[in-house]
């Protein structure tokens, strides 16, 4: 059984990722609530408002300050795809969404500096095949193309049960809410958690996709880390 993925033992606190940033300012909000990475998603063959292209990537990721993780979240088809993506952007790690193979993922950790997080559904069988080439695993709602940022949750309980047999460090996302992140952090116990959708502005009663609101992600952070969120 692993330990990395039980924060509770160790007394350290869970780790937060807010991904899907499209703007400077929401950065800066993401940074100033205490997250310890920023998702910054590039090049995904799917129809999402997360999404910005690979210059805006870049400038948003070298503005994301030392000790917090600038994560490039991305859909290659190839791993030269990839590589050609992660020199353009030059992030501090690549998040890696879809159809890769474990073998492929392996090839693309090698060619890079940069940690791997490979993105895996919570639904499927073959969850430990991808635990060798990945630093990190965010087990995720994906939908029917690979993509995430669906705002669905999925079984925890089975998901708490693959967790505690992996050595790799997991990260869980998908439908966390600052509602639901406590009990979601309670039951799988994992190393971090992810959020893209559950911290988005809402108007009108509509969440306006791609914009982040300040005080929703301070609520996440607060509640996955257990802080107080200051006044
Ligand atoms: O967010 C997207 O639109 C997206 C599209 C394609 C690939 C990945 C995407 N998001 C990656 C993430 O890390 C999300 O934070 C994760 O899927 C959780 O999303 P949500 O359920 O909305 O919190």
């Amino acid at each position: 059984m692993s330990d990395v993925n039980r924060p509770d033992s160790g007394g350290s606190a869970t780790r937060v990722k807010v991904c899907g940033v499209t703007r400077a300012a929401d950065r800066e909000a993401v940074v100033t609530a205490g997250a310890d990475a920023v998702g910054v998603i590039s090049d995904v063959p799917v129809d999402t408002p997360r999404e910005v292209g690979a210059d805006t990537a870049a400038d948003l990721l070298a503005g994301v300050p030392p000790l917090v993780t600038g994560v490039l979240v991305t859909m290659p088809s190839t791993v030269e795809e990839a590589v050609d993506l992660v020199e353009t952007v030059d992030p501090d790690a690549v998040q890696v969404h879809g159809g890769l193979s474990p073998g492929e993922l392996g090839a693309l950790g090698h060619r890079l500096s940069q940690d791997v997080i490979v993105a895996v559904d919570a639904a499927a069988d073959d969850i430990a095949d991808y635990a060798d080439p990945a630093d990190a695993l965010l087990v995720d709602s994906v939908d029917a193309a690979g993509g995430g940022g669906t705002g669905e949750t999925h079984d925890w309980e089975r998901t708490r049960e693959i967790v505690a047999d992996l050595d790799v460090p997991v990260v869980l996302a998908g439908g966390l809410t600052p509602d639901n992140v406590a009990a979601a952090v309670e039951t799988v116990r994992p190393f971090g958690v992810d959020v893209a959708t559950g911290v988005e502005r809402v108007e009108d009663g509509d969440r306006v996709g791609g914009e982040k609101d300040p005080e929703t992600v301070r609520e996440f952070v607060a509640a996955a880390t257990r802080r107080e969120v200051a006044a």
